[in-house]
């Protein structure tokens, strides 16, 4: 017990080192806007700008089980009321079952949306929403797991993420974070992941002209940051480029940008580069052989149009004929560990190939980096996928070269390995390429742009929610007032 003149705690700090307000406490009833009351458990994670805490439905007295989860953020805070419109809007409980049932989806891992409300406490308005509780997030795994997943569960993974992009992209929204963070396991399945924090989402744009906007610029999580949300603009070629920078990193250990995270438009110019020579790039990310179905999973961002709905069945297809080329399946149980599908390959020699991101390849990590030939500013074929209306063409090469041109890439690694390219059918050598070096462990940081640390009116209506994504919380809470 502490005594007079003890020193209090520190307070907690959330995930992008913003001082948090002080705790909700144990046992606190929150009424959402349907007059249904919430009791408050125990915290269960922090966020960037508030906690998770876990919850129940109160009836009277303390519960003993806690089946939901409730964020809760200071009112002035743009992603939760971006994420709770969004629920409010997209995430009905029936339009996901009639969703499921239309497209006879055994699974699909959309969170449901259970209530929302504000709350008073410690004399600070609060904006809290209740949501299923899930378990583990794909990040914590992915770090239990030495940074590696095996190959048929990040395609089974990615199936899984497909199927929610097309649910959102269908209701108008992206989401613009996909990311391990944001992955939780179903409680019931571990084999079921959802796609969590729609505090970025926002409508996917649908000009004519390829339009950069300058506030929402490299807004998301850096290393995943789409090319197109880079220049500010929602797409939803650029959920599947978020997703595609996910996969190669479960895969790989690390992306070649890694160490560039606080440099956005370095991070950018490397990306741009990969899309450039997309063999060179994935050479320089896989140690040993590149997965033929990651090739054409880039290959197909690379064509799709900046203002189109992508190819959803073409996307899966890649993926699930990855599956079947080591021996897999779509909807397989997961298995995160190696050793699961290593074991899987021995029982069955000869009908499977090994797949590339087991045995045979290094981790990246291992290795050091080494200096890529200088970044060109010419774009070619690859960002004219992005180009359906010719006049803008060189507006945009024109705003890419006049953003990018400053920037130096660095990267020095050393070290020079043969790798291959998988093909179906043959096995083709390819010549000698880089591979880069990482030394990271950090729950990737969402990134918070100048535009998002203005305040808005709390009480402001739903209307623009888009705007207000950008609105992050940038002053401190009062944190001496009691409940
Ligand atoms: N429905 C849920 N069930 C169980 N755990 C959850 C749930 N939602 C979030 N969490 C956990 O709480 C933590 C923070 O969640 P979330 O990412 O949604 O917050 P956030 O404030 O948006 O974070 P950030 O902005 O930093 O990404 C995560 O580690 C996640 O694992």
């Amino acid at each position: 017990m502490s005594g007079k003149g003890a020193k209090k705690a520190p307070k907690k700090k959330g995930a992008n080192g913003y001082k948090l307000p002080d705790p909700i406490p144990n046992g606190e009833i929150l009424t959402d806007v349907a007059k249904k009351r919430w009791i408050i458990g125990p915290s269960i994670g922090v966020g960037g700008f508030g906690e998770i805490y876990s919850a129940a439905s109160y009836t009277d007295g303390k519960s003993k089980t806690y089946p939901y989860v409730i964020k809760i953020e200071p009112h002035e805070n743009g992603p939760l009321f971006v994420e709770m419109h969004f629920y409010m809007r997209n995430a009905k409980p029936t339009d996901i079952e009639s969703w499921k049932r239309e497209r006879k989806l055994p699974f699909l891992g959309m969170p449901s949306y259970i209530g929302s409300g504000s709350h008073e406490c410690h004399n600070t308005k609060y904006r809290f929403v209740v949501m299923e509780r899930f378990g583990k997030n794909l990040w914590d795994i992915f770090l239990e797991n030495n940074r590696i997943f095996p190959e048929h569960t990040v395609y089974n993974i990615a199936l899984q993420i497909i199927d929610v992009l097309e649910y959102m992209h269908n209701k108008t929204y992206v989401h613009a974070d996909i990311k391990g963070a944001n992955l939780l396991q179903s409680l019931k399945s571990a084999d079921h992941n959802y796609l969590v924090d729609f505090g970025l989402a926002s409508h996917y744009t649908n000009k004519t002209e390829y339009k950069p906007d300058p506030k929402k610029t490299h807004n998301g999580t850096i290393e995943y940051t789409s090319r197109d949300m880079h220049m500010g603009i929602p797409t939803m070629r650029g959920d599947f480029e978020i997703l595609g920078y996910n996969m190669i990193q479960w895969l790989c250990g690390s992306l070649p940008w890694e160490k560039n995270l606080t440099e956005p438009l370095n991070v950018q110019k490397q990306k741009e580069k990969a899309f450039e020579d997309i063999p060179q790039f994935l050479k320089k990310c896989f140690s040993n052989t590149v997965p033929e179905s990651i090739f054409k999973f880039m290959k197909l961002i690379n064509v799709t149009k900046f203002n189109e709905s992508p190819n959803y069945a073409k996307f899966k297809d890649i993926l699930i004929r990855g599956l079947k080329d080591i021996g897999h399946k779509p909807g397989e149980r997961l298995g995160f560990s190696a050793s699961s599908t290593v074991s899987k390959v021995l029982a069955t020699p000869g009908k499977i190939k090994k797949p590339a991101s087991e045995v045979l390849r290094k981790s990246p990590r291992m290795q050091k980096t080494r200096s890529p030939s200088p970044v060109s500013n010419a774009l070619n074929d690859s960002d004219l996928g992005s180009l359906i209306i010719s006049s803008r063409k060189g507006k945009r090469v024109q705003d890419k070269r006049r953003i990018l041109k400053n920037i130096e890439v660095t990267d020095d690694s050393d070290t020079e390995i043969e790798i291959k390219i998988k093909r179906k059918k043959k096995n083709k050598k390819d010549e000698n390429s880089e591979v880069v070096n990482k030394d990271i462990g950090q729950k990737p940081l969402k990134r918070i742009t100048k535009k998002s640390q203005k305040q808005y009116d709390p009480d402001e209506t739903v209307s623009d929610d888009e705007t207000k994504v950008n609105n992050f919380r940038h002053r401190e809470l009062n944190r001496d007032q009691k409940c």
